[in-house]
């Protein structure tokens, strides 16, 4: 049998932008049980011979690394500041479990960025060994131009509570953190406490360990987060809770800038908007 080598990559598209390389590959995963795919944007920078900066992107909800690659707009901005720009996929894919795809919360698109320790989900969910570790080991095994001493992370909304859980359990893997309307408390929102349950069981002492306004209580990072949120999205009063998230920054210490931003929905019309701020947010706190 030959063995799994997750740093082998498949290339799966290429297209030429900004005058930098925007690609798909694949590459066998072991913590998630199968083909994983993401996307990667090279600037004119890391083609040239220089080491740059990396921010990772992760994806909210249905999503797949294809969203962001072609709705935010990253790639302008990414190429003029001299950022490789990584989009994941959301979630394992084609597990055979039952009702993996039978819901938009739950399952496929839907791995929350965590480890599961619930049946069937626990030998293939394991989005957070994934970016915290496998991601890496992959990056820096093909990517010579990425400097993976000088990394952020960002996300939407799913994602944007995996970058704040990611960055506030990991400050020097992912020394900047900035998110997109962010699922700020997701123990006490309806998407959260359905993921929680179903991956992590009943042990609420294992959902704090992935919940950023519980996390920035016991352990706030020394960077200032960059949260964006949007007056107008429908998801903001039930699901995403800021305030809560504010809150606990405030009395911990934590550092946080938190625009509300007046009129803005949900939707990658948001991120196109505000991504070159969290662009530059990155870049300045990994120059
Ligand atoms: N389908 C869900 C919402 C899903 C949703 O808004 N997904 C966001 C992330 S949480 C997204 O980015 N969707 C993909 C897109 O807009 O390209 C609903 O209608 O309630």
């Amino acid at each position: 049998m030959t063995e799994l080598n997750i740093t082998d990559l498949e290339l799966i598209s290429e297209n030429k932008m900004f005058g930098g390389l925007q690609r798909v590959y694949s590459h066998p995963s072991r913590v998630c049980n199968g083909p994983m795919r993401f996307a990667i944007y090279l600037p004119p920078a890391a083609l040239n011979g220089n080491k740059v900066p990396v921010v990772t992107y992760l994806s909210g909800l249905t999503c797949t690394e294809d969203n962001v690659t072609v709705k935010a707009g990253a790639q302008r901005i990414a190429s003029e500041l001299g950022l490789i720009f990584v989009a994941p996929d959301t979630s394992p894919r084609n597990q055979n479990i039952p009702g993996e795809d039978d819901s938009y919360d739950f399952g496929s698109a839907a791995g929350f960025y965590l480890d599961a320790t619930e049946e069937p989900w626990a030998g293939s969910y394991n989005m957070y060994s994934y970016i915290t570790r496998e991601l890496q080991d992959v990056l820096s095994a093909n990517f010579s131009a990425a400097d993976m001493n000088r990394q952020g992370i960002t996300g939407h909304s799913m994602g944007g509570h995996g970058a704040l859980t990611i960055h506030l359990k990991n400050p020097d893997l992912f020394k900047t953190c900035s998110a997109f309307a962010p699922i700020c408390a997701p123990m006490s929102c309806p998407w959260g406490e359905k993921a929680f349950s179903g991956y992590l069981g009943s042990d609420k002492a294992l959902w704090e360990n992935y919940d950023a306004t519980e996390l920035v209580k016991k352990s706030p990072s020394s960077a200032t987060l960059l949260v964006d949120q949007g007056s107008a999205d429908t998801f903001l009063v039930e699901q995403l809770k800021p305030e809560l998230l504010k809150k606990a920054c405030e009395t911990s210490g934590q550092k946080l800038t938190l625009r509300m931003q007046e009129g803005y929905d949900h939707s990658y019309f948001f991120m196109a908007t505000f991504i070159e701020d969290h662009l530059r947010h990155h870049l300045n706190g990994l120059s």
